[in-house]
C-alpha cells in the first residue's frame, strides 16, 4: 500500500497534484503545509517522516524566482540544495523513494537537439546551478529516487507565464516577447498525472527522467498561442534576448528528449498547445 507525502504542497505543482489525486480518487497522498514540513527544518522532518513512514516523498518545494536568485544565492541554495539533502537523508532512514522535481535550466542551452538525461548539465543561472546541486546531492545519498526535470510550468495555480500574459494582455496595448529562447511549455496538471502514474506503476526504475509537453516553441509563440486561444486583443512583437535584459541568463534552447519516460512508464504526453487550451478553458470557467 502506498503512503505518499508532498512537500511544497501550496505551490503550483503541489496544487496540481492535489487536484489530480482528488480527481482520481487517490487517498494515499498527504499534502503537507510549510509550517508542518519546512524542508530546511530537520526537526520537523524527523516528526513528519516518523509519523507517515512514507513509501514516497514528492519534493515540490523550491526557490523558483529565477532573476531574484542571482542576488539571493544563499537562500536559493539552501532551499534547492540543502532542502533536497535533508529530504534524501530522511528517505534513506525510512526506505522512502524520493521524487525530486528539477528543471531544463540545468542545461546551458547551446545545443540544437533535444537534451537527453545523459547530456551534460552546465547551468548558466544561480537557480539552474542550485537545482543541479540538489539533483547531484540526492544521487550521492540515495539510490531510490526519481529526479524529474521539467520546463516552463504553468497552470491555473500560482504565478506563471500564462497567467502573467493574460494579465499583461489586458493591461497593455502591445507586448514584446523573446523569440530566440526555445523550449517546451508544460501544463503542471499533466506533470502531476505523470508523477502519480510513476508512483502507481510499482516499477523500481530509479534515476533521472525528462518530462515536458510535446512540441517545441519560443516564449513569443507561446504568448501568441495564449492570446489566440483566449481571444485577447493585444499586439505581440518578437524580440531578441538582448532586447529584454534580465538579471539571470536563460538557456537559448532547452527542449528535452522524453523518450526515456515514455518507454519506461508508457506515459502518453499531450502536445503543448492542446494542454494550453485545457488550462485556458479552466481559467475562463466561472469559479
Ligand atoms: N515554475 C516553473 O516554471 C518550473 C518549475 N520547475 C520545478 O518544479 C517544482 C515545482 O515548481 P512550482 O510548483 O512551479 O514552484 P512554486 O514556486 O509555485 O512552489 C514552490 C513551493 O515551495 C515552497 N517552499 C519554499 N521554501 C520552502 C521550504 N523551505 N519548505 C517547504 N516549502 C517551501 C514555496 O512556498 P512559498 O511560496 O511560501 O515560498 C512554494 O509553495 C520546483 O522544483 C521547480 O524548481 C521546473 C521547471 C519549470
Ligand atoms: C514578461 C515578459 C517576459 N519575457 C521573457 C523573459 C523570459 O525569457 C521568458 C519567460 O519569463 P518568466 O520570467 O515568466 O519565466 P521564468 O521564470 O524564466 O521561467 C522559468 O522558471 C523556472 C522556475 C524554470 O524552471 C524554467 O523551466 C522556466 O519555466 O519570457 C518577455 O520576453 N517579455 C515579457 O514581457
Amino acid at each position: 500500500m502506498q503512503n505518499v507525502i508532498v512537500f511544497g504542497a501550496s505551490g503550483q505543482l503541489g496544487n496540481c497534484l492535489k487536484k489530480v489525486a482528488g480527481e482520481r480518487g487517490i487517498d494515499y497522498v498527504h499534502f503537507l503545509p510549510e509550517d508542518e514540513a519546512n524542508i530546511l527544518r530537520e526537526d520537523l522532518l524527523d516528526i513528519v517522516f516518523e509519523k507517515y513512514k512514507p513509501t514516497f516523498a514528492i519534493n515540490c518545494a523550491a526557490y523558483t524566482a529565477v532573476d531574484k536568485a542571482e542576488d539571493d544565492v544563499d537562500l536559493a541554495r539552501a532551499i534547492n540544495k540543502t532542502g533536497a539533502v535533508n529530504l534524501a537523508k530522511q528517505c534513506k532512514t525510512y526506505s522512502t523513494t524520493l521524487v525530486q522535481i528539477s528543471t531544463d535550466f540545468i542545461f546551458k542551452g547551446d545545443a540544437a537537439l533535444p537534451r537527453t538525461e545523459e547530456d551534460p548539465a552546465e547551468p548558466i543561472s544561480i537557480y539552474g546551478l542550485t537545482k543541479l546541486e540538489g539533483e547531484q546531492a540526492i544521487a550521492e545519498i540515495i539510490d531510490e529516487y526519481y529526479t524529474i526535470r521539467t520546463s516552463w510550468l504553468y497552470s491555473e495555480y500560482g504565478n506563471n507565464f500564462v497567467k502573467n500574459m493574460l494579465k499583461l494582455g489586458v493591461e497593455r496595448d502591445e507586448l514584446k516577447i523573446i523569440a530566440d529562447q526555445v523550449g517546451t511549455p508544460t501544463y503542471a496538471i499533466d506533470l502531476a498525472g505523470a508523477i502519480l502514474d510513476i508512483i502507481a506503476s510499482g516499477k523500481n526504475a530509479y534515476g533521472i527522467y525528462h518530462y515536458s509537453n510535446e512540441g517545441v516553441t519560443s516564449w513569443y509563440d507561446f504568448a501568441k498561442g495564449i492570446f489566440d486561444i483566449s481571444g485577447t486583443d493585444v499586439k505581440v512583437f518578437p524580440i531578441r534576448t538582448s532586447e529584454f535584459p534580465t538579471r539571470a541568463q536563460r538557456p537559448a534552447y532547452s527542449v528535452m528528449d522524453k523518450a526515456k519516460i515514455k518507454a519506461t512508464f508508457g506515459i502518453e504526453i499531450p502536445y503543448w498547445r492542446d494542454s494550453l487550451e485545457q488550462c485556458l478553458a479552466v481559467l475562463a470557467s466561472p469559479k
